[in-house]
């Protein structure tokens, strides 16, 4: 539910509000949508909503401890920034102040090839990690220089999305004519980027044309090793659901999986990402680390999601409202807010550590589907 905010927002989902008022409203309902009917987008808040906690008793929560290592970097929390294009839209900056912002906690930032920075000025200004998202471009030569550019500015690792063959039908992008104003661009693909996505047409989303140019929809499993032979960096997958594609992906070595369905602007009717982990990480079996993104918009979200079996969650939506509402502070904030009520909530679920977030915290609905195996990031445990 969104309260009304007096003063500083107490929780991330107050800075919604104070985005929207910010934003022009095609911009607001570019980032808000979903596809559909936005079932999906439902879909995922309603997951967290249903699964239920057991909290532990006397088991001494006087330190409380949230830090962890994502892909074997220190992390302050198991948090990170989930893929998004054009932060430019939400605050002036763009993806410099997400970067200056989720640094500050240590946490990683995945920033989308269609940043409307360049990787090598983004580089320049994060403190901590990050890595690259990657669609599959028609264009092969392009993609592979993008892939070079983000190793030589020192990203870290490239995350495949795999659920965007093509835009999913983002309804409110048509029906508000959505499309980039002119001064936003995509500097990383310079000369890619055609006119589509700055012209307004009515009924249609520029964003959704603009794809259909740029994005290979032929992308297949074989693919993999042709990415797998043009870098040294860790290939994470995203967007992934199904146990079988899972298994697969483990099989061929990534080095790890995000259980996502694209904050439900992809396929409308989706499975919510909570509901799908836990096969997943059963079918990962521990060979690689299991994220989630999708709907985590307070601490015991991520408690739900890392108690399923995830090492950790990225935050879409609730980034973009904080750059809106106060650039590099605002996002910044809604990421400590995050933080702060993962441990809180620890606390009183009697959990002083991530490790001792196990299924059985969770009522049986979401036990009953327990992982077999969790991944172990330690260095004997790292492949
Ligand atoms: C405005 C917006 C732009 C996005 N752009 C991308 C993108 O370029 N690449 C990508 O893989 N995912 C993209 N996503 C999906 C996010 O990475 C993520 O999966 C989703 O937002 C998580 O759900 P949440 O917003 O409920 O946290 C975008 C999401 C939003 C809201
Ligand atoms: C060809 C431009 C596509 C940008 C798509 C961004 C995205 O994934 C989203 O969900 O929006």
């Amino acid at each position: 539910m969104t309260a009304t905010t007096v003063g500083r927002p107490l929780t991330i989902e107050e800075y919604a509000p104070l985005a929207r008022a910010r934003l022009p409203e095609a911009t607001w309902h570019y980032f808000e949508g979903g596809a559909g009917t936005e079932s999906t987008v439902e879909a995922n808040r309603a997951a967290f909503r249903r699964v239920r906690i057991r909290p532990r008793v006397l088991s001494d929560v006087s330190h409380c401890d949230t830090s962890t290592t994502i892909l074997g970097e220190p992390a302050s929390a198991p948090l990170g920034v989930a893929p998004m294009a054009y932060h430019e839209l939400a605050c002036e900056e763009g993806e410099v102040a997400t970067v200056r912002a989720a640094g500050e906690l240590r946490v990683p930032t995945v920033v989308g090839i269609f940043a409307s920075r360049s990787f090598e000025r983004i580089a320049e200004h994060a403190t901590g990690p990050v890595w690259l998202q990657l669609y599959w471009l028609h264009r092969r030569g392009v993609l592979e220089r993008v892939v070079r550019r983000a190793e030589d500015a020192g990203f870290r690792a490239l995350v495949l999305t795999v659920d965007t063959p093509r835009l999913g039908r983002r309804l409110r992008e048509a029906r508000h004519g959505f499309h980039l104003p002119p001064h936003i661009t995509a500097p990383n693909l310079d000369g890619e980027v055609t006119g589509f996505l700055h012209e307004h047409e009515d009924g249609s989303s520029a964003l959704s044309r603009h794809a259909d140019a740029f994005i290979d929809p032929s992308l297949n499993w074989s693919d993999l090793d042709w990415l797998r032979s043009r870098t040294r960096l860790p290939i994470v997958l995203k967007g992934v659901l199904s146990a079988a594609d899972a298994a697969r992906a483990a099989d061929l070595g990534v080095d790890a999986l995000i259980v996502s369905n694209h904050g439900g602007r992809q396929l409308d009717g989706a499975s919510a990402t909570l509901d799908a982990l836990p096969d997943v990480v059963r079918a990962v079996a521990g060979r690689c680390p299991v994220f989630l993104d999708g709907g985590v918009r307070g601490g015991t979200d991520v408690l739900k999601a890392l108690a399923a079996g995830a090492r950790a969650v990225f935050v879409g939506r609730p980034v973009l409202w904080g750059l809106a509402a106060a650039g590099e502070a605002g996002a910044r904030d809604v990421l400590t807010l995050l933080r702060d009520e993962l441990e809180d909530a620890m606390a009183l679920a009697g959990c002083p550590s991530l490790d001792s977030l196990t299924p059985d915290l969770l009522d049986r609905g979401a036990a009953a589907v327990a992982p077999a195996a969790s991944y172990d990031e330690s260095p004997e445990g790292r492949r």
